[in-house]
């Protein structure tokens, strides 16, 4: 039997933080109004006014990496909208599908099963299940938990305790996006006059793996909340899976707006991390996105963080300096870049301060 129902309003944070309940336990529990905790203030909500249905990020066909075409596409993609689409990528459907299932195989288990994994409790600490972003450092909680995995690649070892319900998945699915990640920073790359990605920059760019399977459960009032409030993210880049729902949202070119990032079938969203926006000395643009809770379906969305190792130096590429252009941020240790990020709230664009010369 789960955890009984929070009935006053300030249970809330107990119940689905520190009793591992979860946002999906707390919907489960039948929930028919939207506790305060959940409630943004207007500012922080998406209204229809700001969405621009014109505009569009781009959709690049990559099967032939070697294109030349295809490295200008993405160079300009990357440059102006941050964010863009691939398709034909050369992984299976079967794969991608498998993987959406798996989040929601993993959020269907029963709730004693799921709460084993909780942040702090789980038996391995290369998964853990976690809720919102920073739940005790935020004044608002996001709609959304997610399953998070810090994938190294050969290690086996470190995998034998991940949830049965969905490790095959989020590992036949990492063995394949492997190379679509080195493909995209080899061609991000070469437009910064590097013609080679060698260790240590292997390390600064690609360090680090970690998936994460995000879970946006029906909300009653999805106008009232966010799914992920508005933020860039730190990676070098991200590649996102999204399911057919829709709801994620970019910012647009104009004053305050947002443009919707339609499912396409079999596609994988990329977006620029600031890491890259630094190293690029401004180049490439870490765009600020937010997601929107949907109010009859539940949402899955898969990210992989593409981040530095912990023990990376940032900062902007001597070869992008070759030309005279004068740095515009300092050199940081990403494991502290990490740690201011998670030491707040999502706050839009302003992480990248913290390097800013
Ligand atoms: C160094 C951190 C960031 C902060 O440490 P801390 O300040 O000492 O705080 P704690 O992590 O010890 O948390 C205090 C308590 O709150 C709990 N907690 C603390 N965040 C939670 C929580 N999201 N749920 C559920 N209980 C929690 C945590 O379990 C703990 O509970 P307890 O031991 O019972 O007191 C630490 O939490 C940490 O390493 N977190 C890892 C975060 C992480 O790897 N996330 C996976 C994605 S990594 C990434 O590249 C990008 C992420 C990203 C993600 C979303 C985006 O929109 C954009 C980007
Ligand atoms: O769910 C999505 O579509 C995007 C999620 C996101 O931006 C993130 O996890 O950083
Ligand atoms: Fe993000």
């Amino acid at each position: 039997m789960s955890t009984a129902t929070p009935n006053a309003s300030s249970d809330v944070l107990d119940f689905v933080v520190h009793k591992a309940n979860g946002l999906k336990g707390l919907v489960d529990t039948g929930l028919q109004s939207l506790p305060r905790q959940y409630i943004q203030p207007p500012e922080r909500r998406l209204h229809a006014s700001q969405v621009i249905s014109q505009e569009s990020i781009p959709i690049i066909d990559v099967s032939n990496w070697d294109d030349p075409q295809l490295v200008e596409s993405i160079f300009e993609a990357a440059s102006k909208w941050g964010f863009f689409q691939i398709i034909n990528h050369g992984i299976p459907q079967e794969i991608l599908d498998h993987l959406q299932d798996a989040a929601h195989g993993f959020f269907g288990l029963p709730n004693e099963e799921r709460k084993k994994f909780w942040k702090g409790k789980s038996p391995t600490d290369t998964a853990f299940l976690a809720t919102s972003f920073t739940p005790l450092k935020e004044k608002v909680l996001e709609w959304k938990d997610y399953l998070s995995f810090r994938y190294i690649p050969g290690d086996e070892k470190s995998q034998t305790l991940w949830p049965s319900v969905c490790k095959d998945p989020v590992l036949d699915y990492m063995k394949r996006v492997e190379m679509v990640i080195k493909k995209l920073l080899e061609l991000l790359l070469t437009k910064l006059n590097v013609r080679e990605i060698d260790k240590e920059k292997e390390y600064a760019l690609m360090g680090s793996l970690t998936i994460n399977l995000n879970y946006y459960p029906h909300c009653p009032n999805p106008e009232l909340v966010t799914g992920v409030g508005c933020h860039s993210d730190i990676s070098s880049i991200t590649v996102l899976l999204q399911d057919d729902i829709g709801g994620l949202y970019v910012r647009g070119i104009e004053e305050d707006s947002w443009i919707h990032i339609p499912p396409v079938n079999g596609a994988l969203v990329i977006n620029i991390g600031d890491v890259l926006q630094i190293m690029s000395n401004d180049q490439y643009k870490s765009i600020e996105h937010r997601v929107v809770a949907n109010g009859s379906k539940n949402r899955v969305s898969v990210p992989i963080f593409v981040n530095p190792g912990p023990d990376a130096l940032i900062g902007p590429l001597p070869e992008v300096l070759e030309t005279g252009a004068a740095p515009r941020y300092k050199p940081i240790l990403f494991s502290d870049y990490f740690s201011y990020f998670f030491s707040k709230g999502h706050d839009g664009k302003n992480s990248i301060n913290y390097a800013k010369i």
